[in-house]
C-alpha cells in the first residue's frame, strides 16, 4: 500500500488591493482608454452614463491579489477583479477553510469554500473571491511540484496557441498576427435606428480593412434586447463576422435560446464572460444559448471549476474561449482540444501595440509575438507580482 506523502500546508492566506489603475481590474484605465468610452451597455438608457463606462463605475472594484503562502515558504498567487470587498471575503470567511489544510487539497477547499458561501453567493463577486484564491492555490501547486500549470492539467495539446485581439481597431491587431478581431459595439438600442445604421456600417468600414479571411465579432456587453440583436445580426450578414457576443443580460438564458436559432447562418452566438459556476453554464449549454462559451476564469470559480465547466461543453460539443483573464486563461487553453484559440485584450489605450493585460501589477505576463505564444515552463502560472506596485492589506486577519 501506498501512502500519500505529505504536502506542505497552508500557513497563511492573504488579500490585498492595490491603489493603482490597471491590474486585475483592466477596466480601471486613465481617461481617453478605448475600452472604457463609447460602448454600449446596459446603462446606456440614462443619456448622463452613456459616454463612459467609468461613469457609472465600471472601474469601482479594483484589483484583487491574493497570497497562499505554504508553511516551507512557498507563496501562490492571483490575481483578478474585486478590491476590497473581495478582499474581505477572502480574508474574514474564506481564509478559515484555506489555513492549515494540506496545499493540494484543491478540490476540497473549492466546495468548502462554494458551500459555505452559498446564502449570499452563487455568482458575481464571491466567486471572483473564490477563484483568486482557487488561482493562487494552482499557483502554490505549480511552485511546490517545480512545474507549470498546464503540466498539471495534464499538459499541452499543441506547441503554440493562437490568438484574436478584443480592440477597436481589428484592423490594426491583424497586422500584429492575430486570426480575427472583436469589436465593442458602440450603439445601444436606445439610440434607435440611427444607432443601429451606424453599428452595421462600422463593421463594414472594418470588414474593408481587414483581408477575408480575418474574423470579426462585435462584443455587445450585455446591452441588446433579442429583437435588436436579430436586426443588427441579419444587417451585419455577409460582412464575415463570425460571432456576436454577451448581447442580452447574461441571466436572459430565454433570450439566448430565441437569439441563437435566429442568426443568419455561420454567424455563432458566444456568452459566458458574466456566468459563474457548473451549473450556470449547462443552463447554457442545455437551452442551447450558445456555440462557444466564454467563462473568465478569474470570475467563473477558478481553475478548479473551469475544468468541470469545459469538460461540460465538450459534452455539448461546443468551445470554450475563455474571456480575457491572461495567464490563468493560457495554462487552461494550451491543454484543451476545445479551447481552439484564445482571447488578447488590447490593453493599449489606442489599441496600437501589444501590452499585458494585467499590467503594471504582474511582471513576467507573456503576450502573444505575431499572434502566437509559446508558454515557459515557469513552476505555477510564471508570473510574479510587482514590487513597484504597492499592495494594501485592509482586512488582515
Ligand atoms: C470590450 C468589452 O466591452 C469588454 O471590456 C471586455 O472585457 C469583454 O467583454 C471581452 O470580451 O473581452
Ligand atoms: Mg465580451
Amino acid at each position: 500500500m501506498t501512502l500519500r506523502t505529505h504536502p506542505p500546508r497552508i500557513r497563511h492566506l492573504r488579500a490585498y488591493t492595490v491603489d493603482a489603475p490597471g491590474g486585475g481590474d483592466y477596466h480601471d484605465q486613465p481617461t481617453g482608454h478605448w475600452i472604457d468610452d463609447q460602448i454600449a451597455t446596459p446603462m446606456a438608457v440614462y443619456p448622463e452614463y452613456r459616454a463612459s463606462r467609468q461613469s457609472f463605475g465600471l472601474n469601482v472594484l479594483g484589483s484583487l491579489v491574493v497570497e497562499a503562502e505554504a508553511d516551507d515558504g512557498t507563496v501562490g498567487f492571483a490575481v483578478t477583479t474585486g478590491g476590497e470587498p473581495a478582499a474581505w471575503i477572502v480574508e474574514r470567511h474564506l481564509a478559515r477553510f484555506v489555513e492549515s489544510v494540506p496545499a493540494t487539497d484543491l478540490e476540497r477547499l473549492w466546495d468548502q469554500m462554494f458551500r459555505a458561501t452559498l446564502f449570499y453567493g452563487r455568482k458575481g463577486l464571491v466567486l471572483n473571491a473564490i477563484s483568486g484564491v482557487d488561482l493562487a492555490l494552482w499557483d502554490l501547486m505549480g511552485k511546490l511540484r517545480g512545474q507549470p500549470v498546464y503540466e498539471l492539467l495534464g499538459g499541452p495539446v499543441r506547441d503554440e496557441q493562437v490568438f484574436y485581439a478584443t480592440s477597436a481597431r481589428p484592423d490594426l491587431a491583424e497586422g500584429m498576427g492575430f486570426i480575427g478581431g472583436k469589436m465593442p459595439l458602440q450603439h445601444a438600442p436606445v439610440e434607435g435606428e440611427a444607432g443601429l445604421r451606424a453599428n452595421i456600417e462600422q463593421m463594414r468600414t472594418m470588414r474593408e480593412r481587414v483581408g477575408d479571411d480575418f474574423f470579426l465579432a462585435y462584443d455587445c456587453w450585455m446591452s441588446l434586447d433579442v429583437p435588436y440583436a436579430l436586426r443588427l445580426a441579419h444587417g451585419l450578414d455577409g460582412l464575415g463576422v463570425r460571432w456576436v457576443e454577451e448581447a442580452l443580460p447574461p441571466d436572459d438564458y430565454w433570450g439566448y435560446a430565441e437569439l441563437r436559432r435566429g442568426l443568419p447562418p455561420g454567424m455563432l452566438c458566444t456568452t459566458g464572460e458574466h456566468e459563474a459556476g457548473r451549473l450556470g453554464f449547462r443552463m447554457l449549454l442545455e437551452m442551447g444559448c450558445a456555440d462557444i462559451i466564454q467563462p473568465d476564469v478569474g470570475w467563473c470559480g477558478g481553475l478548479t471549476e473551469l475544468m468541470k465547466i469545459s469538460a461540460l461543453a465538450d459534452a455539448h460539443g461546443k468551445l470554450v474561449v475563455p474571456h480575457g483573464s491572461s495567464v490563468y486563461s493560457y495554462h487552461f487553453v494550451i491543454t484543451r482540444h476545445n479551447s481552439p484559440f484564445a482571447e488578447f485584450l488590447m490593453m493599449a489605450p489606442d489599441a496600437d501595440a501589444v501590452v499585458p493585460m494585467f499590467s503594471p501589477l504582474l511582471l513576467d505576463e507573456p503576450v502573444p509575438e505575431n499572434g502566437r505564444l509559446t508558454l515557459p515552463d515557469t513552476p505555477g502560472f510564471g508570473v510574479r507580482l510587482n514590487p513597484e506596485c504597492a499592495l494594501r492589506r485592509p482586512f488582515a486577519h
